[in-house]
């Protein structure tokens, strides 16, 4: 007869959203158990699975040179792709290779830390709400769970910083923040100028910029990659986000008729897309698109986003400027804290997020 094998857990729904949500496993724990079968809890309906026939492998978003970029045709192009597509992505950005480097690293650090130590971050044991690991976007509203992990770090101080962000990773972290700010600037600065809004003067930079918060993820192999996600379908909430991703793929932005473009690593690059708070901010202007990541069969994956957001004070609506000459609101003024609990208690739903402020 051969030999039963002890599973550390069983498959019933209620004993694996302990081991992965409560214990502090994640979905890492369940890859490195070496499962055959995707758990139940992680299968999502047909429609939100990515089906092949709706990938358009021939076409591709926009990849900026930001060298010259104080060049007008620079400027035009980064204006075109955030109208157009609401994603590009850049090289020669000026970010340094090793402050890119160094963040990956550090990603694979954390998640690589006993479990023990990662739950001292879970919302329920974190020294601040400013710090958080956990599992999926929103367990507690999704019927079906994504198939990722993440620790998210919202910035307050680089005094709070040292505190409270986890050892293994928060010098890496604090340094790519600084490091790219440069390009988050200029970039706003361009795509403000493509508004008429001439200036950032502190007003501005406040309801553009006035907080961060980056997030770590890890996709670990997935048994059945086919039925779940890594990340469902949603656009983002921030002004600007800055994505780093590694060498491995699998993110997907929404193109026209259905269709959905893949994003391919290019060693070097950043990703770059509009938020909604953009959207809102320049009256439907600029864009902010969905987007969704596959789970992967074969290797982990890891990326690092850093949001920027208008600070969670500030009230956000269509810039004067944008409706100076005549045009109507298509959104209201929204507290911007009130927008992100929007966005935070619901499960990812598509570009659903930004019916909050329509008017
Ligand atoms: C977000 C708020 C408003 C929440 O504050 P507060 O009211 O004190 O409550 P809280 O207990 O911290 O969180 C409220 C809920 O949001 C959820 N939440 C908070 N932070 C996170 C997070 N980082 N990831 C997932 N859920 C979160 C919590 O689970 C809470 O749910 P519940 O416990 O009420 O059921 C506050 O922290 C704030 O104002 N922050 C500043 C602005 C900000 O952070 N903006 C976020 C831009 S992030 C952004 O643009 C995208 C994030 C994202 C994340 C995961 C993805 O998978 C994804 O695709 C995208
Ligand atoms: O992992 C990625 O490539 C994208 C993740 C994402 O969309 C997000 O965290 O908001
Ligand atoms: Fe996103």
């Amino acid at each position: 007869m051969a030999p039963t094998i002890a599973t550390p857990i069983s498959t019933d729904s209620a004993d694996i959203a302990n081991f992965v949500i409560s214990k502090g496993n994640g979905v890492k724990g369940l890859s490195e158990m070496g499962l055959e079968c995707l758990p139940q809890r992680f299968i999502q309906p047909l429609e939100e699975r990515i089906s092949f026939s709706n990938i358009m492998p021939q076409e591709s978003i926009p990849i900026i040179d930001m060298s010259n970029w104080n060049d007008p045709k620079v400027a035009e192009s980064i204006c075109d792709a955030a109208e157009t597509w609401g994603f590009f992505q850049i090289i020669n950005h000026g970010v340094p290779i090793d402050a890119l480097e160094n963040v990956k690293d550090a990603t694979h650090l954390f998640f690589g830390l006993p479990a023990e130590d990662k739950k001292k971050f879970l919302k329920e044991n974190s020294p601040s709400n400013n710090v958080r690991f956990g599992t999926s976007f929103t367990p507690q509203a999704e019927k079906a769970l994504e198939w990722k992990d993440y620790l998210s770090l919202f910035y307050v101080s680089e005094d709070e910083a040292s505190a409270l962000w986890p050892p293994v990773c928060k010098d890496q972290v604090l340094e790519y923040m600084k490091s790219s700010e440069v390009v988050i600037k200029r970039l706003l600065e361009v795509l403000m100028k493509g508004l008429n809004v001439n200036e950032i003067d502190e007003t501005k930079e406040s309801l553009l910029m006035g907080s961060k918060r980056i997030n770590l993820n890890y996709y670990p192999i997935c048994p059945n990659p086919e039925l779940t996600v890594g990340v469902g379908r949603h656009s983002d909430v921030s002004t600007l986000t800055i994505l780093l991703q590694d060498e491995i793929g699998g993110l997907y932005v929404r193109g026209k008729n259905d269709s959905w473009i893949h994003v391919p690593p290019i060693s070097g690059s950043l990703v770059i897309n509009v938020g909604d708070a953009l959207q809102i901010m320049s009256n439907g202007r600029y864009k902010s698109i969905e987007h969704r990541v596959l789970a992967n069969g074969s290797q982990n994956r890891i990326s690092v986003p850093i949001f920027v957001n208008p600070k969670p004070c500030e009230i956000i609506g269509p810039f004067p400027e944008v409706l100076a000459g005549g045009e109507k609101a298509a959104y209201r003024q929204v507290l911007y804290s009130d927008y992100v609990k929007h966005f935070f208690r619901k499960a990812h739903d598509g570009k659903n997020t930004v019916e909050f402020a329509k008017i």
